[in-house]
């Protein structure tokens, strides 16, 4: 063998051996990685049936020997079953999360000490954003729990001091609030209400913590059920009596309120009187379930989508967004969608701008068509003029020519000939320079019809989108669930007014009113209920304006008040009638009335001030209000 050739079969022997080694080191892996996969699989069942039946088919898989195809056969359906899986793992803890909402929910219903109710609220925001993990689950549970155990003992203690009724065992009342404060919930019937009511009541016995009999109720005014929403009895008396009072006077009004009170006499339940459908009933509404609401909210948001005239570059966004709601949203999916949403009401707002610059546009266009009709008219003007000129020197051509035939002439028949010619070819131009001016101004009568009838188009055009301009205007203005005007027209109204006060002087006041504890409406009754609340309010609020009082929803449960022309004590006087309004309105929740009251604070401008710094003195009133019970009006 040659050295070459020996050389060959070393290194091919040595490939050989480097093979070899290769392949049991494959084999020892392959061998770990199958024992891996078996253990994993057993460690990974029982979380998923179909999983499950996934898994044990790969444990055979694995010890056959035909691993690769049942591999590739399994691999895909595997897939989908984890898919599947992870889909149904994440609805679970979406149900789990939710119910953990509702009870935290509950338990923030309750009357609670603020060192119980402020670890609820913060775990009521973490239980917001979902819960993510199960792992999440064990410490937030544990959390719950400790917090439900100081919940119901710190209610145990309640009860222990043996406080009559339900609603007050869970709700307490006044004289154990330090804060006073009135809970809006149904308010029980009971045989101490009627003796209340019979015994000169103080302010608290219109307390919603106190039982309230029918015969208060009618005593304080509350309307009849089918009467319109309008005039419960008790503001009626509370406007007289402000009446009779002198303006500049701040009367006890107070006193009004309760005074019909002490001479209620027992009368028929706030069921009997108000039935189950009364314009102040709250709806029986229990919250539904996402899964409940979303076929509704599809059905909307299609509609909305399908209704909205979109300008044509929008048109696919419109329909994507529409395909997307139409194969069915969860919770989570709705959120990213009401987004789009807003961004492209936001974009067609715009295109509002774009169309109104273009109308601006074409405008500019005809207007310079209408400047250069214009000159064309004033051209036609000038050739006018040219034409009179120039008949005036062929008519001179003409009479200097007549002279000169005269001086020429040798006899009269002669004369009488060149005269005739002279005459006839001064007829002759004078028709010619006559239809000339006919047919001119002619032309001119049509230019300036097209120019009117262009200027009548224009201005038409311009009023269509002036009253156009103005409905949106006057929508934007107007808060849409209430009807109040909102915060934009809130503050061009306060500019108005600061102007008028400034230059005329007077009085001038703000008051702001915040329902008291509505939260808890929404959260005993629901949102629906809270929204009725909201817009009996605020339509009660808005009949007891005069004059130029003004009132609009800044938002949430927060109203503002613009009193022009009202001295401090009147101001005062229309914020006590606007308290005793509000808490005299006749909500009631299965026949059980339930009592609505409101905190204002009220500021009257001081001169030099600015409109935000008398709000803020408005707030900080309010604010002390809420701190000193609730249900009064505070002066800032
Ligand atoms: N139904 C309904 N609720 C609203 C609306 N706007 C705001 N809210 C709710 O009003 C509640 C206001 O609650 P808070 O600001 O905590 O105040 P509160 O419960 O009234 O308590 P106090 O102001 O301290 O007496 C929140 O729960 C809001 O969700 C609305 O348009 N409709």
């Amino acid at each position: 063998m040659t050295e070459d050739a020996e050389r060959w079969k070393e290194k091919y022997l040595k490939s050989i051996e480097q093979q070899e080694k290769l392949e049991r080191r494959w084999d020892a892996r392959l061998d770990l990685l199958r024992r891996g996969l078996v253990r994993s699989t057993l460690a990974a069942e029982g979380s998923d049936k179909v999983v499950d039946a996934c898994m044990k088919e790969m444990r055979e898989v694995i010890r056959s020997d035909n691993m690769d195809a049942g591999l590739a056969g399994l691999i895909p359906r595997l897939e989908k079953a984890v898919l599947d899986s992870e889909q149904r793992r994440e609805t679970r803890m979406n149900q789990v999360s939710d119910a953990l909402a509702a009870l935290v929910g509950q338990l923030q219903g309750l009357p609670l000490p603020s060192d119980i109710s402020r670890p609820l609220k913060k775990l009521a925001k973490k239980l917001d954003g979902g819960v993510a993990q199960s792992r999440d689950l064990p410490p937030l549970l544990g959390e719950l729990s400790g917090l439900q155990g100081l919940a119901l003992s710190a209610l145990g203690k309640q009860a222990d001091e043996a406080r009559p009724g339900f609603l007050q065992r869970l709700f307490g009342s006044r004289e154990d609030d330090p804060q006073g404060e009135p809970v809006p919930m149904p308010v029980a019937e009971a045989p101490q209400a009627v003796q209340a009511s019979t015994e000169a009541p103080q302010r608290d016995d219109v307390d919603a913590l106190q039982p309230l009999s029918a015969s208060a109720a009618e005593a304080i005014g509350l309307p009849e059920p089918d009467l319109e929403v309008s005039g419960p009895a008790l503001i009626e008396t509370i406007e007289t009596s402000a009446a009779q009072l002198p303006q500049d006077d701040a009367p006890d009004l107070g006193a009004d309120v309760r005074e019909p009170l002490a001479e209620a006499q027992p009368a028929p339940t706030l069921e009997e009187t108000f039935g189950e459908d009364g314009p102040y009933a709250l709806p029986y509404a229990v919250e539904p379930p996402y899964s409940q609401v979303a076929a509704h909210i599809e059905k909307t948001l299609i509609g909305l989508l399908d209704d909205l005239s979109l300008p044509e570059r929008h048109k696919a966004q419109a329909l994507e967004m529409r395909e997307r709601v139409a194969r069915g949203l969860n919770w989570y999916e709705l959120i990213p969608v009401l987004d789009d949403l807003a961004v492209l009401m936001l974009a067609i707002t715009d295109s509002g701008q774009h169309e109104f610059e273009t109308y601006l546009q074409q405008l500019n266009e005809r207007l310079e068509g209408f400047q250069s009709h214009l000159h064309e008219a004033s051209a036609g003007h000038a050739d006018n003029s040219f034409a009179a000129r120039e008949l005036d020197t062929q008519l001179r051509e003409h009479v200097d020519g007549l002279q000169t035939s005269v001086q020429g002439a040798a006899d009269v028949d002669s004369l009488k000939h060149i005269l005739e010619n002279r005459l006839e070819g001064l007829l002759v131009t004078m028709d010619e320079h006559k239809h000339e001016r006919d047919r001119r101004e002619q032309e001119l009568a049509g230019r300036l019809q097209g120019l009117s009838e262009r200027v009548a188009n224009m201005e038409h055009e311009a009023l269509g989108y002036r009253e156009h301009l103005e409905e949106q205007r006057q929508k934007a203005l107007l808060d849409p669930l209430t009807g109040l005007p909102n915060r934009a027209a809130w503050s061009e109204r306060v500019e108005r007014e600061m102007v008028e006060w400034q230059e005329n002087g007077g009085h001038l006041a703000m008051a702001i009113l915040d329902l008291d504890h509505f939260k808890r409406i929404n959260d005993s009754y629901g949102h629906l209920a809270g929204d009725k609340v909201l817009k009996i309010v605020a339509d009660q609020l808005r009949k007891r304006l005069q004059g130029r009082d003004f009132i609009a929803r800044f938002g949430g449960e927060e109203f503002v008040l613009l009193l022009p022309q009202r001295s401090p004590a009147a101001a005062a006087q229309v914020a006590e009638v606007m308290r005793a309004t509000v808490e005299a309105c006749p909500f009631h929740f299965k026949g059980e009335r339930v009592v609505i009251t409101t905190s204002i604070g009220l500021a009257a401008f001081r001169s030099g001030e600015r409109a935000d710094q008398v709000l803020k003195r408005a707030d900080a009133a309010l604010y002390r209000a809420k701190e000193q019970g609730r249900n009064l009006v505070e002066q800032g």
